[in-house]
């Protein structure tokens, strides 16, 4: 047992356990990936964020003025602190709000502030780090981040993340350049692919940006996690890794809404930068460039969430490399997402939602508005693990629970997660699936290593037509 283990021992009621069964994850199990997450992973995190800090802290002031330098100073006192508050699981504290902030930050604030407010009032004390829910402390640790930096005059917007973001996706350049030149091959035969052909690309293209979520950065504790080797050479190795498969569903969604006339609309809701965004857009291209999809809106996150996750300028900046790099597939699909773009064929769009702490089955009541614009989309595509933790309310479900009891309620409409399963929850296996899985690797939820093509197949919303 380590030293920290043993100081926690006085100050949480550390449990020897995995998560019960229909009870949400908390760090004080100590048999869960939850446990690591506050007992190593965010922890060397936030020293990577000071080390990265201290070593960039020329190039900052260079690009942000001298002043910055005091600014970089008071954030790595900030990141310390909040790193020594985890450690010695600290009661979560109300986040500050400046004079001069802005009215949107002002209502973030706020927002977070409540919900200290109810989970202390559901708890029956002020929640700490191991105690609490995880879902809520994990979000919460990535909130103060942000606030470390907005609490300063310079590097308000700064972007901690961003070079591991970029050098995840330099590292995953060969292997996005056979993705490119595949995809560039489909979009070639947009007039001539039989509908046959078009379901089993859809299927390969939905696997692609499946296997792309293996490739986050905050699992990794930031350390490098890119793809290597031809993607599509990998794809039948990686067939027995995947637990459910409703591609078909998809594809049934799809040409049903097709065949009603008028527009298809598909929304994504994205999950992590570099290789995973390239893989999501491929499967945009593919949707666009053959008519499956007429709009697409693909979501972004409005701050630097888990370390990987893509911002506006993420996706901006992957646009710029692919036209940038010495490679003509990459320049040719780097010009076709970007005059998808031009012509409103695809829209970034940014809702604070995705960077609260919530269960989607409490966006309704929370974000009325965004679960209203979900719905008028006749497929939703909903990216990697922390969002699956979301549809599920991160609840340890037994494993043969199905995925809509396990959702609760969220339904705007069709939706389709494609997830790479790294934490202790998972619904809608078969029965014995999960059970095998938990004789033969104790530590398959916690890997990456299987994963989920699972939508919404009992719940089918055929009647939608979008305009
Ligand atoms: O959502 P993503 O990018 O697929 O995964 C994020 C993640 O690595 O971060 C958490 C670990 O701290 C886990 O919930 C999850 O596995
Ligand atoms: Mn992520």
């Amino acid at each position: 047992m380590t030293e920290r283990q043993n100081s926690l021992e006085g100050i949480t009621d550390l449990q020897d356990t995995v998560t019960p069964f229909g009870v949400q994850l908390r760090a004080k199990y100590k048999r869960t990936g939850a446990y690591s997450t506050f007992n190593d992973r965010v922890p060397v995190i936030l020293t990577r964020v000071i080390d990265s800090l201290s070593r960039d802290k020329d190039e900052i002031v260079k690009k942000y003025g001298k002043s910055s330098s005091e600014d970089v100073k008071q954030v790595i006192g900030y990141i310390s602190k909040l790193k020594n508050e985890i450690v010695t699981n600290k009661p979560l504290i109300p986040l500050i709000c400046v004079p001069d902030e802005s009215p949107e930050d002002k209502e973030n604030i706020k927002m977070w502030n409540d919900y200290l407010e109810e989970r202390t009032k559901i708890e029956g004390k002020v929640p700490t780090w191991y105690n609490t829910v995880v879902l809520y402390a994990e979000c919460y640790s990535y909130r103060r981040v942000i606030e470390g930096f907005k609490l300063t005059k310079t590097l308000r917007s700064y972007d901690p993340f961003a070079k591991l973001k970029e050098d995840s996706f330099d590292g995953s350049t060969a292997s996005a350049i056979a993705v490119a030149n595949y995809t560039l091959g489909q979009v070639e035969r947009a007039q001539q692919a039989s509908s046959a052909e078009l379901k089993h690309e859809l299927a390969k293209f939905l696997r692609l940006s499946l296997w792309g979520n293996r490739c986050d950065l905050s699992l990794s504790g930031g350390a490098e996690n890119g793809q290597i080797g031809n993607p599509l050479e990998l794809l039948n190795a990686l067939e027995k890794d995947l637990l459910v498969d409703d591609s078909n569903f998809v594809w049934d969604v799809l040409t049903k809404a097709q065949k009603k006339g008028g527009q298809v609309l598909v929304d994504i809701v994205l999950d992590n930068a570099g290789y995973e965004l390239f893989t999501d857009l491929c499967l945009a291209t593919f949707l666009t460039a053959h008519n499956i999809a007429n709009k697409i809106r693909i979501y972004v996150k409005d701050s630097p969430w888990f370390i990987s996750d893509v911002t506006t300028n993420d996706f901006h900046w992957m646009i710029e490399r692919m036209n940038g790099l010495s490679n003509p597939d990459l320049n040719q699909l780097g010009k076709l997402i970007k005059g998808y773009l031009e012509s409103g064929a695809w829209s970034i769009e940014e809702d604070a939602f995705w960077t609260t702490p919530f269960p989607f089955m409490e966006m309704s009541q929370r974000d009325p508005t965004l679960y209203a614009k979900l719905s008028e989309a006749n497929l939703l595509i909903v990216k990697g693990d922390l969002n699956y933790r979301k549809l599920v309310g991160d609840v340890n479900w037994e494993y043969s629970t199905n995925f809509l009891e396990a959702t609760k309620g969220f339904l705007p409409t069709n939706f389709v997660s494609l997830r790479s399963i790294k934490s202790n929850t998972c619904s809608g296996l078969k029965s014995e699936q999960g059970q095998y899985l938990d004789k033969i690797d104790p530590s398959w939820m916690l890997s990456g290593q299987y994963g989920l093509i699972q939508g919404t197949i009992d719940a089918c919303i055929c009647s939608k037509t979008s305009s």
